[in-house]
């Protein structure tokens, strides 16, 4: 016979190979038999033998392989393969052998049972292989009754039965185990009610599909409440935690609604039982088990057994988690109310409470400094005026603040009023450090570092304050506003040390010499000025800056240097000069120029004239200044004559100005303007460099110039580089230095005596010639010419325009120019209009003149055509 089967049933039909043959029902409802044998005729055989075989109420599914490989395949695809018929001899002589040992070694599979066949009895394995490799039984092919089938098949499921139930068991003890180290957890029991149900159900031989579930039978609608899976086998497993009603069959739900409806067991025959309880509390607890127990009662009572035990445990235990919870709510409560009650007597700062009505009902330790403020204890009253601001405040209903101070220290009290407990929590905060350091930063911003005098800043705010109290009380206020007078050049000569100590000194003397209520501060660098409020006249402001004067001008000692500085005030005073805060400082600024220009160590008030005129100067810088940067500036050229030849021999550069607007601007106006705003020392540079390029070129072109005199500013001797300049100049333009001759006015001389003294000489050293100017103006004593390195003496123009008329003016002219004869200085006589002028100066022996007689100043174009003229004066 060649008839292979392709697969088998549990009523005999059969499956193809390799997949499992379930023509009844699911699998679990038969024994899964696989036969291995090569020959199809054994198949057959074996299953028509087992066709109606029953152990445990179930039947036999069959599966069919037909080599040992093919056997392996299978087995390890279906690992509930409750029984193997293995033919020992198929691709080898020992296939069914190696399969088993596969089956047990490679596979681990301890549980299939074995029936090993053979052909002959000589293939039989040994007893040691029968034991080692677990093999139930042996029989030869020709024993393949039905009969003796059957019998080694009951004995195969029965071990196969045991085995199975042993290895659940264990897996059920195992969760016990698992589940009994935290059973007090609600998910502990469900793992151990489910450990429970798998063990029962194995025992009982029930199938391993059991359902324990959970429901509140109190809740509003009880049959709404979810259904909660608390523990499952088999394939409901994956549902623990679920509501059933989601996830279950709809028959088993259907049973639990019924068993719920009526609160009682249910038995569906053949099918579903339902054990029902219900707790004293109103919990609900349905374990569903499927299977056939018609017979089993025992097994009814376990079940209901369990379901009685297990809802008991899960209520005990919602009962201990709600006592558990309750008790660690009550006991962290009572921990927290009692850190909360330490807090206030521990806190850092002081916390009080205090009644309405003033009485201190809680202080803590660090209130202290305010209990000695004031002077009451826990139980007393806090003093009456304490009292009406904590009333304030309690009236408010509104948390407020306030600063106090106790000793030392500065708290800071929030009051905060508890309306309906009839009292006022008070908490304090240290915050003397920060209220410091506060005042520390104040202090930098509105204090100079240096003098720590009040700076510009504090001065900005606070003069219109003093203006709005002086409106209010109908009195003057004086803005005195102070410059020294000579602080840049201590600095510049003694270092900036002595600056800083000369300026705190200053500083010092300021607050001394003021009134209580006057304000000192330093505006910066060597400006300071005084508010000087609540004054009554004009006098008393004059009074104040004549003190400040005076103080200034006395000595200033430091080690052996000793100092005298002086200084010049501008005054302007509220509400007569204005009543703007930026208008009178202003005001006092232009009013301490002035003092300046009236030749400093004063002090001066300012008035609107003034300030016209100041204006008008600082016009006239900008202009200056931009008609130098401009080239806008001209020289022009005054012959210088010979009495003796009558013959030009030098001219004099005067500088001059055409200002586009206003015409020409003569040099006694500017020059004086120049001097104050710094600008002469480039416009005398500027004018020596054109006098003598233009005097060279002259000479070059064989012009026969023989001088070329050129004015000097007391300031350009002041800078200190003037010898160094005209050194320069005559190296630059190629002038021999004999022939530049610098004019410096006797004023001049008089000013700066000690500074000019020692540049001359170096001067002279050069080469160069000094004439001074105007001179017999300055009344000056004409001793001091003899220490000057002097060449030439210029005769001032107002002894030669009345040298004639004036009786005075010739003898002062004689007397100069003796002076000139026995200094062996040559003299020359300027602003000579008349013949007569020049033939009496000429006969008293003065060398040369200068004056509109023999040309007045002209552009240098006209004054080279006179040159190249060669023009000569005749005597009279
Ligand atoms: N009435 C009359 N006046 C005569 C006669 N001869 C000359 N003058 C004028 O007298 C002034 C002579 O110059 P100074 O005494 O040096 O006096 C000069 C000098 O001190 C100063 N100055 C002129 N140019 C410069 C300069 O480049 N640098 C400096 N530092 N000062 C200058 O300006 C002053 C005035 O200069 P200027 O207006 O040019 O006036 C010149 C000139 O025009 C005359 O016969 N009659």
């Amino acid at each position: 016979m060649n008839l292979r089967l392709s697969g088998v049933s549990s009523s005999g039909d059969t499956q193809k190979g390799g997949s499992e043959n379930t023509a009844t029902g699911r699998a679990s409802d038969t024994w899964k038999l696989l036969i291995v044998d090569d020959e199809p005729e054994i198949h057959t055989v074996t299953q028509m033998a087992l066709a109606r075989f029953q152990f445990g109420g179930k039947r036999l599914s069959f599966l069919n392989a037909y080599s040992a490989a093919e056997a392996a395949a299978m087995i390890e695809a279906n690992p509930d393969i409750a029984v193997a018929i293995i033919d020992v001899v198929m691709e080898t002589d020992d296939a069914g052998l190696r399969l088993v040992e596969q089956i047990r070694n490679e596979m681990g599979n301890g549980n299939i049972r074995i029936i090993l066949r053979t052909g002959q009895p000589g293939q039989a394995p040994e007893r040691s292989v029968i034991a080692e490799y677990d093999i139930n039984d042996y029989k030869e092919k020709t024993e393949l009754t039905a009969q003796k089938l059957f019998t080694a098949m009951y004995a195969a499921l029965r071990a196969y039965r045991d085995i199975r139930a042993l290895d659940i068991n264990r897996m059920g003890l195992k969760s016990v185990i698992e589940a009994s180290a935290a059973i007090f957890k609600t998910r502990a029991l469900s793992n151990f009610a489910q450990g429970v149900l798998e063990q029962l159900t194995s025992l009982l031989f029930l199938e391993p599909e059991a359902v324990y579930c959970h429901a509140d039978g109190l809740a509003a609608v009880p049959n709404d409440a979810k259904v909660e899976i608390v523990a499952a086998t088999g394939r409901f497993a994956p549902f623990v935690g679920r509501d059933g009603k989601n996830v279950l069959d709809p028959d088993i739900l259907e049973a639990i609604e019924n068993a719920r409806r009526n609160r009682s067991h249910r038995f569906e025959p053949g099918k579903i039982y339902i054990a029902y309880f219900r707790t004293e509390s109103g919990s609900e607890n349905i374990l569903c088990v499927k299977g056939d127990m018609q017979e089993q009662g025992k097994t009814h009572e376990l079940l209901d057994l369990f379901c009685r035990n297990v809802s008991i445990a899960f209520e005990n235990l919602h009962l201990q988690d709600n006592l558990l919870t309750e008790i660690t709510v009550r006991e962290e409560a009572e921990k927290a109310a009692e850190i909360l009650a330490r807090l206030p007597a521990e806190a850092p700062n002081p916390v009080l409470r205090i009644s309405s009505d003033g009485v201190i009902l809680y202080a803590n330790g660090r209130s202290s400094p305010l209990l000695d403020v004031w002077g009451a204890g826990v139980g007393q009253k806090i003093p009456p005026v304490w009292r009406h601001r904590l009333k304030y405040v309690f009236k408010s209903g509104r948390q407020s603040e306030i600063e106090v101070t106790c000793d030392d220290r500065i708290f800071e009290l929030t009051m905060a009023p508890v309306v309906e407990a009839d009292y006022v929590n008070i908490y304090g905060r240290d915050i003397t450090e920060s209220k410091r350091a506060q005042e520390r930063v104040e202090y930098m911003a509105h204090h100079d570092a240096l003098t720590h005098l009040p700076n510009r800043f504090y001065f900005q705010e606070r003069l219109p304050r003093e203006l709005e109290a002086a409106r209010r009380s109908g009195k003057k206020v004086a803005l005195l506003q102070i410059d020294l007078d000579m602080f840049k050049e201590v600095n510049d000569v003694y270092g900036h040390d002595v600056g800083d100590l000369l300026l705190k000194d200053v500083s010092t003397r300021l607050k001394e010499t003021v009134r209580s209520c006057d304000t000192v501060v330093r505006l910066g660098g060597d400006e300071f000025a005084v508010i000087a409020p609540d004054l009554g006249e004009l006098d008393s402001a004059a009074i104040l800056a004549q003190r400040i004067v005076d103080c200034m001008a006395a000595h200033f000692r430091y080690d052996k240097t000793v100092l005298q500085v002086g200084c010049s005030i501008g005054i302007t005073t509220f509400p007569d000069d204005s009543l703007d805060p930026t208008e009178l400082q202003k005001n006092a600024d232009l009013a301490m120029y002035q003092a300046k220009d009236d030749g400093r160590n004063t002090y001066h008030f300012y008035d609107a004239v003034m300030h016209e005129r100041i204006l008008e100067r600082r016009f006239l810088e900008n202009e200056i200044r931009h008609a130098l940067d401009n080239d806008k500036l001209d020289l022009y050229y005054q012959p210088k004559i010979s009495f003796e030849s009558g013959r030009i021999v030098g001219a004099e550069a005067l500088i001059r100005w055409h200002h586009p607007d206003r015409g020409m601007i003569p040099p006694m106006e500017f020059i004086p303007i120049a001097e104050r705003c710094g600008l002469i020392s480039r416009i005398g540079e500027w004018v020596l460099e054109t006098a003598c390029a233009q005097a060279q070129r002259w000479r070059q072109a064989g012009l026969g110039l023989d001088n070329i005199a050129v004015n000097v500013s007391a300031a350009q001797f002041r800078n200190g580089d003037l010898g160094d300049i005209i050194d320069r100049i005559l190296q630059s333009t190629g002038l021999e230095p004999e022939i530049l001759e610098l004019e410096i006015t006797e004023t001049t001389v008089m000013q700066e005596m000690d500074i000019i003294v020692e540049m001359l000489a170096s001067l002279k050293k050069l080469g160069v010639g000094v004439a001074i100017d105007d001179f017999g103006t300055g009344y000056s004593s004409l001793a001091y010419l003899r220490r000057l390195p002097l060449t030439k003496i210029k005769i001032d123009r107002s002894f030669v325009t009345d040298i004639l008329e004036n009786q005075d003016a010739s003898v002062v002219a004689n007397a100069i120019i003796s002076l000139g004869h026995s200094l062996n200085l040559k003299l020359v006589a300027e602003g000579i209009e008349k013949p007569d002028q020049a033939a009496f100066l000429a006969e008293k022996g003065c060398q040369e003149g200068q004056g509109y007689l023999f040309g007045r100043p002209m552009p240098s174009e006209d004054f080279q055509a006179l040159l190249a003229a060669g023009q000569v004066y005749e005597k009279n």
